[in-house]
């Protein structure tokens, strides 16, 4: 099967609080965006992608796109008001069998996580990078109250990339597009659906940088894998 990439970067990054969206932050010197789109461009199994980014900041994308020379960027297209919208709007750009759905927002992805997605997807119809929760987690009844502690040998934190059939993860977008289901990431829409995602266990340090804390965290975990990668 022949697969390409969504990349989206067309949220605000509200809870970061830089004047800029924090996609265009630099960790190591290069944007996250930058460092998200890299992976994927080393990533063999990825033919091509699609960048989905807000309308007034196409150019500051495709600057980047073309100082970095990523050549498997096929096409960048404006997203909508939510997540959601923004996959949704990339998947109609591409025209592989196969689709990875990545955050720029983690920029420490690797191309072998990418490719383990892939090997997933292709045994299984669909997959996602997760990582075992390590805290005990509570379920609240919304008034500050704990109600129950799921067993947690069954919790995983998801990531992305998240790996699927481009045409079912279209009909899936659509059907809840229709029937008002909102869905903070792309497996989801599959499991409403009683569809299997198998779960690929990936690393902690494809965080995803969301707030302030994160940066930094980041600059520790990239310059860890510089020097695993000097001592290699
Ligand atoms: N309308 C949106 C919202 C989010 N994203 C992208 O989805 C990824 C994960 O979202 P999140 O971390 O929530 O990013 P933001 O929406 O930018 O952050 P915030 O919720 O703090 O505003 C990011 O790469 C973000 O750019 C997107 O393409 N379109
Ligand atoms: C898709 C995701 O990265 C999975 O962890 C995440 O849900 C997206 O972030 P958001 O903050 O929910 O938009």
């Amino acid at each position: 099967m022949e697969w390409g990439a969504v990349i989206v970067a067309a949220g605000r990054g509200t809870r970061m609080g830089a004047a800029d969206n924090k996609v265009f932050l630099e960790l190591g010197g290069r944007s996250l965006l930058a460092r998200s789109l890299e992976a994927f461009e080393r990533c063999e199994a990825v033919s091509s992608v699609v960048l989905v980014v807000s309308a007034g900041e196409r150019k500051k994308a495709a600057e980047i796109v073309g100082e970095e020379g990523f050549r498997k960027v096929a096409m960048i297209v404006p997203g909508g008001a939510e997540r959601q919208q923004s996959v949704y709007e990339g998947l109609g750009a591409l025209s592989t069998d196969g689709v990875l759905v990545h955050d720029a927002a983690r920029p420490l992805v690797t191309p072998e996580q990418i490719e383990a997605c892939i090997r997933a997807a292709e045994e299984h119809g669909a997959s996602a990078l997760a990582v075992r929760v390590k805290d005990t987690i509570k379920v609240s009844d919304g008034n500050g109250f704990i109600v129950a502690t799921p067993e947690r040998g069954l919790l995983w934190g998801v990531q992305t990339p998240q790996a699927f059939s481009r045409g079912e993860l279209m009909a899936a977008h659509r059907q809840a597009s229709e029937e008002g289901a909102a869905a903070t990431d792309d497996a989801m829409l599959l499991e409403r659906l009683g569809k299997k995602v198998a779960i690929v266990e990936g690393d902690y340090a494809n965080i995803k940088i969301t707030t302030p804390e994160d940066l930094p965290i980041a600059e520790l975990l990239l310059a860890r894998r510089r020097e695993r990668e000097s001592a290699t």
